[in-house]
């Protein structure tokens, strides 16, 4: 059977073959197999060693502060950092650079902690502007009896001028009374002015320059009224608090900026005061008046829409004087009403609704000094529409017509309390009469 034989040794030698193959074959698989995973271990490892490379890199010199966006950014590189942070930090600016991104990132995923009051608090105190000292009464009072001096008010010293002459014609009687309806003393008080000086011996038969500028200034300060009271109400011992003041007065005249020189007076003094703004008609002058709060800190109380009610406003602005017991409570009301009702009614109910809460003490009437009669036809007007207690004459610095204090305390009979001499927030000084009067007799 050698063909049987011969077929059994092809067998086992092709098994044998095979055998051997897949030895040969498993054996390649295997080693490629370590070859790879050796060499995955190895980029694992240069992988696991870049990041660390570049982050004490970054240590070393540490980056700018990330911010907006590039916080967003850096939440990848805070979440990467938890292997790291095991790593000894180098130096304290690489502590903060480091940790810098992880805090951007924690207030960048949470919208609280972004908006958090911690975080704002910062800017809100940058916000917070000092604010002003406005100047006091003394200083005012200098430095405008000064500007007065100054001023375009120069009647009194053309009256000494001719009353130092040597011999007084009618024609200079004439002058000396041109010279007083010229700055809007007013007729009748003019024609007694010189009825009074003609009479006085002084003037006639002394020549001495001090004499006749003694008796003159005698005269006009008794015209003025010396000692007439001109306190505010507000300034009173016996003063309510809040003390209640309405600024009235035609449009234009400086009521809203008399208003807020007028706070800033007050909180010269120490006061605490509340502005309201009843004047709905004109939008600005809210707005004018919140300008001149913010200066000083006072607050002001005004309309949530356009053409609102003035009473409505007048009545918070009361109740926000009572709720934050202010000493003072200044209102600005409109002067643009077509007639004498309308004026009347809109005063009246201002008047009426503050009353529900506080007593009116004061009720200025703001006249322009620039307007002479004009003025005073309007004053007239004003003081029978809500009747006044005083008045704050405005823009005498820009006024050769500084005879009109005499007139206007005459028609309506209440005192010139405030003079306003310029568009500077201190510009509004108390009257005072001797330094008015040395005013316009010039030096
Ligand atoms: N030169 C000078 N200007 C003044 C004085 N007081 C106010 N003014 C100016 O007069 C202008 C009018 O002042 P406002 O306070 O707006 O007048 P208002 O009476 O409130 O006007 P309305 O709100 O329209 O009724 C502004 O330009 C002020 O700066 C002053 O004493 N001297």
């Amino acid at each position: 059977m050698p063909s049987q034989a011969l077929i059994w040794i092809i067998v086992a030698a092709v098994v044998v073959i095979a055998a051997v193959v897949c030895l040969v074959v498993w054996n390649s698989k295997k080693s490629r197999a370590q070859k790879s995973q050796s060499e995955e271990s190895q980029s694992e490892k240069v992988q696991s060693e870049k990041p660390r490379a570049e982050k004490s890199q970054s240590k070393e010199s540490p980056a700018p502060q990330p911010s907006g966006a590039q916080q967003i950014a850096s939440q990848d590189a805070a979440a990467a950092g938890s292997a790291e942070s095991a790593e000894p930090a180098i130096g304290s600016s690489a502590e903060t650079s480091a940790e810098e991104p992880a805090k951007a990132a924690e207030s960048a995923e949470s919208p609280e902690s972004a908006e958090s009051p911690e975080s704002q608090e910062p800017a809100a105190t940058a916000a917070v502007k000092p604010a002003e000292s406005p100047e006091g009464k003394e200083s005012r009072l200098t430095r405008l009896r000064s500007r007065l001096s100054k001023s375009a008010n120069p009647f009194g010293k053309a009256l000494f001028n001719i009353l130092t002459k040597d011999n007084l014609s009618e024609a200079d009687w004439e002058d000396i009374e041109d010279t007083l309806i010229l700055a809007d003393v007013g007729a009748e008080t003019s024609a007694q002015i010189v009825d009074d000086l003609r009479a006085d011996a002084r003037v006639h038969s002394n020549k001495d320059a001090s004499e006749v500028r003694a008796t003159l200034r005698r005269m006009l300060l008794e015209q003025v009224g010396e000692d007439t009271d001109r306190s505010l109400a507000a300034e009173r011992a016996d003063a309510h608090k809040p003390s209640v003041i309405i600024m009235v007065g035609v449009n234009g005249t400086g009521k809203t900026t008399t208003a807020g020189k007028l706070a800033r007076l007050f909180v010269a003094e120490g006061k605490s005061v509340v502005l309201g703004a009843a004047d709905t008609f004109r939008a600005a002058a809210a707005d004018q008046l919140e300008t001149w709060g913010s200066h000083v800190g006072v607050p002001v109380v005004r309309a949530d829409h356009d053409g609102a009610d003035p009473a409505s406003v007048a009545f918070d602005a009361a109740q926000k004087a009572v709720d934050s017991q202010a000493d003072v409570l200044i209102i600005d009301t409109a002067g643009r009403l077509q007639n004498k009702a309308n004026l009347m009614d809109e005063l009246g109910k201002i008047r009426r609704v503050v009353e529900k809460k506080l007593p009116v003490d004061e009720v200025l009437l703001v006249l322009d000094a620039t307007t002479g009669q004009n003025g005073m036809v309007q004053a007239r007007v004003f003081s029978e529409a809500i009747g006044v207690t005083g008045v704050a004459l405005t823009k005498l610095d820009g006024s050769a017509k500084g005879g009109i204090v005499i007139c206007v305390q005459k028609e309506l009979g209440v005192p010139v309390k405030l003079v306003g001499l310029g568009e500077g927030p201190d510009d509004l000084a108390p009257f005072d009469p001797a330094g008015f009067v040395d005013g316009i007799l010039g030096d």
